[in-house]
């Protein structure tokens, strides 16, 4: 089978893009790990599919696989890139498009100049929905993880996330304490991992230990959660830079109620064809 794709990053996050609209794509997960593979395939943190919508309310259907194989509820560099991505493919000329993913309907919308803004929806803090095994809901938690006693909020974008405050996102353990959380019960589907160095009310610096991938250069719903979690804390103002390596994501939140919004660049690197 040859299947056409397109290479697309947000911020180093990198994704291979495939239209499952215009060609006909059978995906189990060995042939996701296999395109995902850095030495084996072409290599990516994600594999994201645009599909016909089955519903009326939105234009397309966005699936989202780690480099694991496994398939997710939400990917938010990657919606930035889809909403690039179905316009160079010819199958929308709109500026607003709304999709749906395993998480739920978001709304994409191309701002010119390279950078796109998402409605991410509704953080989600029940437990329960995250998941997250808890007793009740609460602003932060405290579990021993790695033979560390570790502090974080969690938070759901469609996907789950567990935020930890640290001093120096430069001297964090990232992956002991991101593969640790990988392997709790507390988390029954795991979680992606933030470690969050607040610079001021409106900057932070963030690095996130993915489910399913590993640490990533960037991870867009790991940014809409660790600011959501900052505010909850009352430690940052309604509107955010996230700093990060390849540049500057913006959140933005007005509480409980409120979407959170998240602006910021895509990156087409190449078109290609694969034999597998
Ligand atoms: N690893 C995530 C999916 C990709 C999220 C990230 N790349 C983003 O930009 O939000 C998960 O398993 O929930």
């Amino acid at each position: 089978m040859n299947i056409k794709f397109t290479k697309m990053h947000g911020l180093g996050n990198d994704f291979v893009m495939i239209n499952a609209i215009s060609q006909s794509v059978t995906l189990d997960t060995e042939t996701v790990k296999c395109l995902a593979d850095r030495n084996m395939g072409i290599g990516c943190d994600q594999l994201l599919v645009v599909e016909p919508s089955p519903v009326d309310d939105c234009d397309f259907r966005y699936r989202i696989f780690n480099s694991d194989g496994g398939e997710v509820q939400q990917c938010g560099n990657g919606a930035r890139c889809f909403a690039r991505f179905v316009v160079d493919e010819g199958l929308t000329d709109k500026t607003e498009i709304p999709v749906l993913t395993a998480g739920g309907r978001i709304v994409l919308t191309l701002e010119g100049n390279d950078q796109v803004t998402v409605d991410m929806g509704q953080p989600v803090l029940e437990p329960a929905d995250i998941p997250f095994i808890a007793d009740s809901q609460q602003t932060t938690y405290r579990h021993t993880l790695a033979d560390q006693e570790i502090t974080f909020s969690a938070v759901s974008m469609g996907n789950p996330h567990a935020v930890m405050l640290v001093k120096s996102v430069d001297d964090a353990s990232v992956k002991v304490i991101g593969k640790a959380f990988q392997n709790t019960p507390i988390f029954p589907e795991q979680v992606n991992a933030g470690f969050m160095q607040i610079i001021d009310r409106s900057n932070v610096r963030l690095r996130v230990y993915e489910r399913g991938a590993g640490e990533t250069m960037a991870c867009g719903t790991g940014a809409c959660a660790a600011i959501v979690a900052g505010i909850l804390q009352g430690l940052l103002d309604e509107s955010v830079t996230v700093i990060l390596p390849a540049g500057n994501l913006t959140i933005s939140w007005a509480g409980i109620g409120s979407p959170v919004m998240m602006t910021g660049p895509v990156t087409t690197v190449f078109n290609g064809t694969i034999k597998i």
